[in-house]
């Protein structure tokens, strides 16, 4: 990370009536509105600068209401809330009402912040896997015919060469409208942002109509929040609608990619990125030629165009989800303006993505490659360790876990896939969050035992840290360290308390310790 984004508030921001935003939106005002103006929007009282309208939900906790008086003593100058919250409003402050806050938070930071969205090229990614990816592939694109853009996600809110941790991986409305205009101050003219699928159901990019987005894939994952595959979906699909979106780019290598791009009321093209798929010849992209590198590098692939041309393309990752990351970053850059060569390039050359089948350390030296790769699904599992496989003479040492609080089912798949695909188990915690990290191990090592009866090669370890330690213990030169779950997080949860934790850091030192002993 560099300098920090600061207040990640524009520093100009348009000074708006606040009796003009309840017209603007139709809403009901109960206090005294008249002459009080806003310069920003927030929906964390901790954030509240003065000037904002505070806008307060009714959370999956607690309504946002409870902490108005605290955001009015922070300067917030007006509520916008639900009746229920409105009870909760200290008297004297002006009360905009809504039968919805969270619905209207976007739009109306949008429209306080004088639309900034529309000033800047917008792309949205979503997709359960690959969305970090892809949108670092974009932004390496657009940037190719923009001099500054910005890039949010899960690793990192970047605008320019300034960047800071991200809290989630999309952020929540006011404060994505407040980037957006931010970005806008500072000259960007393009900026990608990955979408979730919490985003869509809770409106985090209401106010925001992307000029392209794209799909991704659609993998077991968030049923604890999401209920079933089929409302997964939905929530997925929601981007792909007028007035979130103008046009589309669909991965349609799986089923639910083809349902997308079938139902989307949106124009979308559609890309087919596994080779001889039978998608493929109805595609209007796809990957008709792929050399999925076995150096670990990267991969060489060509691109066929909805006019027949041929494209030749790299993925800067390895494996042959990177192909279809890249593939996928192409066509939407192209969709928003860049040439579909210059795109292609660009792509090849992106940087290293943090955490992203990130190499630590190189083999060499008798220490085996170590990696550190943020799967924490069975399929982008399976995925990652078969990309791994071929550059790896020796054992692949796997160390993983599994979230708590989450998607509890996924536990004993995990616990299947890495018994079938890695040759030396470690098994330790991911965030256990609320849970006792015992039970979440006891759930893997429940699937490891399916594929594993006699739990050769596996092992358990209650600290990460000691785990990866572990697993150099057990390997040797011509193996690979692979350390998945995490990739770039910057902490590691357990019971409520955020500690500082970080994979690629115990990699480090661990080298680091090693050659002072042989020093
Ligand atoms: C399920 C979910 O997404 N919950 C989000 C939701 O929480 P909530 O409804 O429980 O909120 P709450 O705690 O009841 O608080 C209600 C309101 O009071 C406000 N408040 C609360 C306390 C306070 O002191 N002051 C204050 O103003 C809150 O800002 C909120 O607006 O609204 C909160 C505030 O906006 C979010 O922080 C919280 O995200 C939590 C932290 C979370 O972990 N979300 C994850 C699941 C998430 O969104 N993940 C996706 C990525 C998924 C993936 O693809 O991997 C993401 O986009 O990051
Ligand atoms: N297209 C893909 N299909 C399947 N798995 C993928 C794909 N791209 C990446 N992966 C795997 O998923 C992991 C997460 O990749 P990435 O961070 O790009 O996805 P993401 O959608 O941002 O994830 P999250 O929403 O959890 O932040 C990677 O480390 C890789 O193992």
């Amino acid at each position: 990370m560099t300098s920090p984004l600061g207040r990640l508030r524009p520093e100009h921001p348009p000074v708006r009536r606040v009796d003009d935003l309840a017209a603007a939106f139709g809403l009901r005002v109960d206090g005294p509105a008249e002459g009080v103006t806003a310069t920003g929007v927030t929906m964390s009282s901790a954030d509240v600068e003065p000037g904002d309208l505070f806008v307060a939900v009714p959370g999956l906790r607690v309504h946002g209401a409870r902490f108005a008086a605290e955001a009015v003593a922070r300067g917030a100058v007006a509520v916008l809330t639900d009746t229920e919250g409105a009870e909760l409003v200290p008297a004297g402050v002006p009360v905009l009402l809504t039968d919805d806050p969270r619905a209207v938070a976007g739009p109306v930071a949008a429209w306080v912040l004088d639309d900034p969205a529309s000033r800047l090229v917008t792309v949205g990614v979503t997709g359960t896997n690959g969305k970090t990816t892809t949108t670092y592939f974009v932004d390496a694109a657009l940037r190719a015919r923009h001099a500054v853009t910005a890039v949010l996600g899960t690793v990192e809110l970047r605008i320019g060469d300034d960047a800071v941790e991200s809290p989630r991986t999309t952020v929540e409305a006011p404060v994505l409208q407040s980037l957006l205009a931010l970005a806008h101050e500072r000259g960007a003219t393009a900026l990608t942002t990955e979408v979730s699928s919490h985003a869509l159901a809770l409106g985090r990019v209401g106010g925001v109509q992307f000029d392209v987005v794209g799909f991704t894939n659609l993998q077991r994952d968030h049923l604890d929040f999401h209920g079933d595959m089929e409302g997964y979906f939905r929530d997925k699909s929601r981007l792909f609608a007028p007035g979130q979106a103008r046009r589309g780019v669909v991965v349609i290598d799986d089923e639910w990619g083809r349902r997308l791009a079938q139902e989307s009321p949106i124009p979308v093209e559609t890309v087919s990125t596994r080779v001889g798929a039978p998608q493929a010849a109805q595609a209007d992209w796809a990957v008709v030629e792929a050399d999925v590198g076995l150096d670990g590098v990267g991969s060489r692939f060509v691109l066929r165009g909805p006019d027949g041309a041929r494209h030749e393309a790299h993925s800067p990752l390895p494996g042959l989800v990177n192909v279809s990351n890249a593939a996928l970053a192409v066509v939407v850059a192209h969709a928003a303006g860049v040439p579909v060569d210059a795109a292609a390039e660009a792509v090849g050359r992106a940087h290293a993505i943090p955490g992203r089948m990130e190499r630590v350390v190189e083999r060499g030296d008798g220490w085996p490659l170590c990696l550190v790769d943020y799967a924490h699904t069975p399929d982008a599992l399976e995925l990652a360790l078969e990309a791994v496989r071929p550059i790896t003479p020796g054992r692949l040492v796997l160390v993983y876990g599994s979230d708590g609080d989450r998607d509890r089912g996924k536990r004993p798949i995990m616990g299947q896939v890495g018994a079938r695909l890695a040759d030396v188990l470690v098994v330790t915690d991911e965030n256990p969050r609320s849970e006792d990290p015992a039970s979440i191990r006891a759930a893997i090592l429940e699937g490891v035992r399916d594929v594993r009866p006699d739990l050769a090669d596996v092992h358990e370890a209650t600290s990460r840290a000691q785990a990866i330690r572990e697993a150099l213990r057990l390997a040797g030169p011509d193996d690979t360290v692979i350390v998945t779950g995490k990739g770039h997080e910057p902490t590691q949860e357990i019971a409520g308390v955020f500690h500082r934790y970080n994979d690629r850091d115990v990699f480090l030192a661990a080298r680091a310790e090693r050659r002072e002993q042989h020093a």
